[in-house]
């Protein structure tokens, strides 16, 4: 993600918060983002400064200034948390804050912590209940599309809304699509609302199953799931694809030559990955196509290292 930076220190006394200093064209965009990924700290409230709005950031992430920001006082005593339709997962095991969490929120049914990172060939954590409901599963709403999702079977990832957005406005009526690593089928049945036909794979049976689910609750009749090894699929005889989606962070850049085997000349594939310098990934995508290549960060991940897109144009 980029966001055009003013760059200067407010400098204070007290109530001294990280901030991005956005310009207010770009405050109500840059707020809806910051918010998605969570990175947002809704316990202070943007202000303005100048031609720019300052808004709090919860983290010191790139671009970020120390000003002085007013607290919103009826959320001060809320813990940080990640919404997932009805589920909130905190970032801290704070049962109370989750009881105060779970009867200040409406919309909040279920309070989790993960007891473990993302992990395994799944990419799934588990996670403890501190409140409410006392389950994983819960459904959420994007963009009119409704997923529902059980959070320690199989990956999901709300925070990946906007980018999902993205794509599918990259997109021209008609393509065939394929998602390589499609968990529960979030980006496959966002992109069929423009395809002719999505093919979307995964590994893991509970995620195939959440997504035949969901393409019914969708009715997207034009997404095939499969529940496949990714490396297997050049071998099925597909029709080339105009697009390919790779999101599978850790690893995808191995299945980067099954999917240039896959996409048609002049098709694009979309390669998550986690990286820690910028370009990372670019001598890999020089080992298997050499065509345009347009490099963005996605969100952050952890201090030093953050999700990247590379937008990459297969030149056979
Ligand atoms: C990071 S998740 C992404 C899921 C989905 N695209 C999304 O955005 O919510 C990666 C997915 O890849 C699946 N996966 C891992 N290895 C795979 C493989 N070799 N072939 C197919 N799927 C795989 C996992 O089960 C997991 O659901």
């Amino acid at each position: 993600m980029r966001f055009h930076i003013y760059r200067w220190l407010v400098v204070s006394v007290r109530g001294r918060q990280w901030c991005l200093a956005v310009p207010k064209r770009e405050a109500e965009a840059t707020r809806r983002r910051l918010l998605e990924e969570g990175i947002l700290d809704r316990r202070y409230k943007p202000r303005p400064e100048g031609d720019a709005i300052l808004l709090p950031v919860a983290e010191e992430i790139p671009g970020a200034v120390l000003c002085e920001v007013e607290a919103v006082p009826e959320r001060l005593d809320l813990p940080r948390h990640e919404l997932v339709g009805g589920i909130a997962i905190l970032q801290e095991n704070d049962p109370e804050g989750a009881e105060r969490l779970l009867s200040s929120r409406p919309s909040v049914t279920t309070v989790l912590f993960p007891e473990t990172p993302v992990e395994g060939e799944y990419r799934t954590r588990r996670f403890s209940v501190l409140a409410g409901t006392p389950t994983t599963r819960t459904r959420v709403t994007e963009y009119g599309l409704r997923f529902d999702v059980d959070l320690a079977h199989a990956y999901f990832s709300a925070r990946l809304s906007t980018e999902r957005q993205r794509v599918l406005g990259m997109m021209e009526e008609g393509e065939w699509v394929l998602d390589m690593f499609a968990g529960v089928g979030p980006f496959a049945i966002t992109l069929a609302q423009k395809a002719a036909l999505v093919v979307a794979a995964d590994l893991n049976p509970a995620a195939v199953h959440l997504m035949v689910e969901n393409i019914a609750l969708n009715r997207a009749k034009n997404v095939i799931p499969m529940l496949a090894d990714a490396a297997h699929l050049p071998r099925l005889g597909f029709k080339p694809f105009d697009r390919i989606i790779m999101n599978l962070p850790f690893a995808a850049a191995e299945f980067l030559p099954a999917a240039v085997a896959l996409c048609r000349d002049g098709g694009t594939i979309h390669l998550y990955a986690l990286e820690e310098r910028e370009g990372e990934f670019l001598p890999r995508i020089r080992e298997v196509t050499g065509g345009e290549v347009v490099e963005r960060q996605v969100r952050t991940y952890s201090p030093g290292k953050w999700h990247a897109v590379y937008d990459v144009v297969v030149e056979k």
